[in-house]
């Protein structure tokens, strides 16, 4: 068990943390007797630690610290957590010393009232000490017991929560419909993955994911890798199977033959960190019951972690190129990342943003390092290349020409990505570039307010899980602001975020149901999480393929999805570019507002919040200001009475923000305790959404005004487009008729 393992020092646990586990299946088998809450964030600070307690204790001095015996180190960390646990202890006594208090407090108001109510004060008074009792009977358990119980009786209470809902089944219920699972999967017939050359044990495998049928890049790509050898330049529309289609071959590959050399025998790139974690755990479910293992290496979590993970060699790394290269450039010659000898199959997923700018340069020199050793050594690698937008890219350092060929970007590409002769080129996406069951629509807004209104609305009336993209992390902020105080379940994915914290808001949204995420643009490639049922571009994205991506997180795997593109008067160029560039012969139809009073509701309820927002940004700009200001004055010894006049002035400011905020807060309590107007199903098509064709026969009057706003940032794009050509005419004219005084004279 390598549980066990992990539990005896607190870095291999938060190793395991990175590799995926849950602290709660950790807590459940007892692992973490010794399991110190928020430890996670040591291992970096310890270093500060024994700063502050010597003084001034150089870099070569934590180096020295760290070249210590095991022993000595293995008994520090004895006392540390024996220190740490009696503090821990105090903190608990002086907490439940708080608790008791508190609960006097309670009392004694209580005791106040009717004598019949301190007769029950009495019955409560024994309850209490009988629960006392529990509790000191409680605290004597050792810790691993008592998380144990904790998490215990979480599941009862989940448990009896869910039978409330009449959600659960009984144990015999619940075994049978387990057991039909399990025999489905069993049942599944696997003869088209046998027939496509997959070796038994991987069927199994996927047989196991319940995967009855390969898809069209699987069935074109796998006997093409693992028959014919070749390699793939592949691309598929979004939440078509992609990532099976090349781990599949990478498995078969591994099989083949022996470990050479100590290095990686494969390596998966792509863009970002949330999705290398994701095809990590592709692989992991395949792998079960292998003799192979596989990594994670990307940005953001610690490096010393990820470092010790490799000294495990595993033979597959999923990896963002920028920290692989960080890694691989401190790497010491012949270990694990300076070894690549053994590699048999290179993988890059999101071929087309992996060349852009931001990833091109560490892309290629690690794929250049890697084609160095394989020539050298003249080994036989295969490359698999991937996207769902191949022939949008737009090579980094290119002068871009968009209407260069398919033909030539692919060729470019295939040398970029060191591409054998021996290659194939599938390519199977459709003309639209989107799912095949995609509704795309958009909604025209006539200014910010209508914006955020339509964006609530679109929320309230059709509900479910939802990704809302904005193009920069501010737009996202704000809108985080506004949705939460209108009590809509809300969660932040943005890059300023750490990690942890976007990991941990990724798996709250796939288990929730009616959520809102809000996301940038690193949430637009790869994600797959099932159930997205709407995406709403809150901004118009900046290209064709951006639009493609965020649009494909929903409608994967062939299953139904709503794509909507709200578009302000300021967006209406940009939107015409994106639509000329997915080579649409016809707009995207027009969204309806199909239930006025509802907009109409929101709307109010929706200028108070933002206009809340608004304030307690000013406020919190206006306070760190003046933070800023007292500090700077602090520094450079300043008399505090030189600049009292604005300090007044910025504290009576800030004073009535908060009063302005308080007078909102409470208008908007007051409209969020009426109901909304409730949806007249009676009127509404027999369809969920209002999709396309529906939208081309709506009539209602926000829908005609949507439609006009639309129109008239049209005029206003096409005035401004005749004044700067008139503009560049006139300058033309001037400049020939001065170059023509020139000559003259
Ligand atoms: N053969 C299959 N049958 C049914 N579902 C499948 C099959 N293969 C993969 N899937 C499922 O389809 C979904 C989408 O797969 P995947 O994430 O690989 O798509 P993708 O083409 O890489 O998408 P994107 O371009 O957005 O990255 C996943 O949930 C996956 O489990």
């Amino acid at each position: 068990m390598p549980v066990i393992v992990a539990s005896k020092s607190k870095g291999a646990w938060r190793n395991v943390a990175v590799e995926g586990l849950k602290m709660d299946e950790w807590a459940e088998i007892g692992a973490f007797e010794e399991w110190i809450p928020g430890a996670e964030d040591e291992e970096v600070s310890e270093p500060k630690a024994k700063k502050s307690k010597k003084g001034k204790e150089t870099a070569e001095g934590v180096k020295k610290v760290e070249n210590e015996s095991d022993e000595k180190k293995e008994g520090e960390g004895k006392k540390k957590r024996k220190r740490k646990k009696k503090n821990r202890d105090e903190k608990e006594k002086g907490e439940g010393e708080k608790e008791v208090k508190k609960r006097k407090i309670e009392e004694g108001v209580k005791e106040g009232g009717k004598e019949e109510e301190k007769k029950e004060e009495n019955g409560e008074d024994k309850k209490e000490g009988e629960e006392g009792k529990k509790k000191n009977k409680k605290k004597s358990l050792p810790k691993g017991q008592r998380r144990r119980m904790k998490l215990a009786k979480k599941r009862e209470r989940e448990a009896k929560e869910k039978e409330g809902k009449g959600e659960v089944k009984n144990d015999g219920e619940k075994e049978e419909g387990e057991e039909k699972e399990e025999e489905k999967k069993e049942e599944i017939d696997t003869t088209e993955w046998i027939n496509l050359g997959i070796p038994a044990d991987i069927v199994q495998s996927i047989a196991k994911m319940g995967f009855s049928s390969a898809t069209a890049i699987q069935r074109e790509v796998i006997p093409s890798a693992i028959r014919d050898r070749l390699d793939i330049l592949g691309a598929a529309e979004t939440g078509s199977g992609k990532t099976l289609a090349y781990v599949i071959p990478v498995l078969a590959r591994l099989r083949e033959e022996e470990r050479r050399g100590v290095g990686p025998r494969a390596l998966i790139l792509a863009p970002t960190r949330e999705l290398v974690i994701q095809v990590r755990k592709v692989i992991d479910v395949l792998l079960v019951g292998t003799k192979f293992r596989a990594c994670s290496i990307v940005g953001g979590l610690a490096q010393q972690k990820q470092e010790r993970i490799m000294k495990h060699k595993p033979e597959i790394m999923v990896a963002t190129p920028g920290r692989l290269w960080a890694l691989m450039r401190q790497a010491d010659t012949g270990s694990y990342l300076d070894d690549w000898s053994g590699m048999k199959c290179l993988v890059i997923d999101e071929t087309d943003r992996m060349v852009e700018k931001g990833h091109f340069s560490e892309m290629t020199k690690i794929v250049d390092k890697i084609k160095i050793t394989v020539e050298d050594k003249q080994l036989k690698m295969q490359t698999l290349v991937f996207s769902a937008t191949l022939t949008f890219c737009r090579i980094a350092n290119k002068s871009e020409d968009a209407k260069a060929d398919t033909q030539a970007k692919i060729e470019e590409l295939a040398t970029i990505t060191g591409l054998r002769k021996e290659r194939k080129v599938i390519d199977l996406t459709i003309g639209k570039g989107t799912a095949e069951k995609l509704v795309e629509s958009r909604l025209n807004c006539k200014n910010l307010l209508g914006k955020d209104t339509s964006l609530v609305y679109l929320i309230h009336r059709y509900g479910g899980r939802s990704i809302v993209f904005c193009n920069s992390v501010d737009c996202s902020r704000r809108l985080y602001g506004i949705l939460s105080k209108l009590k809509i379940r809300v969660l932040l994915l943005h890059a300023k975020m750490i990690q942890r914290a976007r990991l941990n808001n990724l798996e709250k949204f796939a288990k929730e149901e009616n959520v809102v995420l809000l996301a940038t643009d690193v949430a637009a490639r790869g994600l797959d999480i099932k159930g997205i049922q709407h995406v709403f571009h809150y901004q118009v994205p900046k290209t064709a393929e951006t639009y493609i991506h965020r649009s494909g997180r929903t409608a994967r795997a062939s299953s139904h999805g709503l794509s909507i593109v709200l578009v302000d008067p300021t967006e209406s160029s940009i939107y015409r570019k994106m639509c000329s560039s997915l080579n649409r012969s016809t707009d995207l139809s027009v969204f309806p507002i199909d239930c006025e009073p509802l907009f109409d509701t929101i709307r109010e309820r929706v200028r108070v919040a933002s206009d809340m927002d608004s304030a307690e940004h000013q406020l919190q700009k206006k306070s760190h200001a003046e933070s800023w200001f007292d500090k700077a004055a602090k520094e450079a010894d300043l008399d505090p009475t030189e600049r009292q006049d604005d300090a007044d002035e910025a504290h009576y400011d800030m004073n009535s923000l908060h009063g302005t905020m308080k007078t909102m807060a409470n208008k908007l309590k007051h409209l969020m305790a009426t109901p909304l107007p409730s949806i007249d199903r009676a009127n509404l098509p027999n369809t969920r959404y209002m999709n396309a064709d529906l939208a081309e026969k709506a009539t209602g009057s926000l829908t005609r005004e949507a439609v006009e706003s639309a129109k008239e940032g049209e005029k206003v794009a096409a005035g401004l487009k005749k004044k700067a050509r008139e503009f560049l005419a006139l300058k033309r004219k001037s400049l020939k008729k001065k170059k023509e005084e020139e000559s003259a004279k």
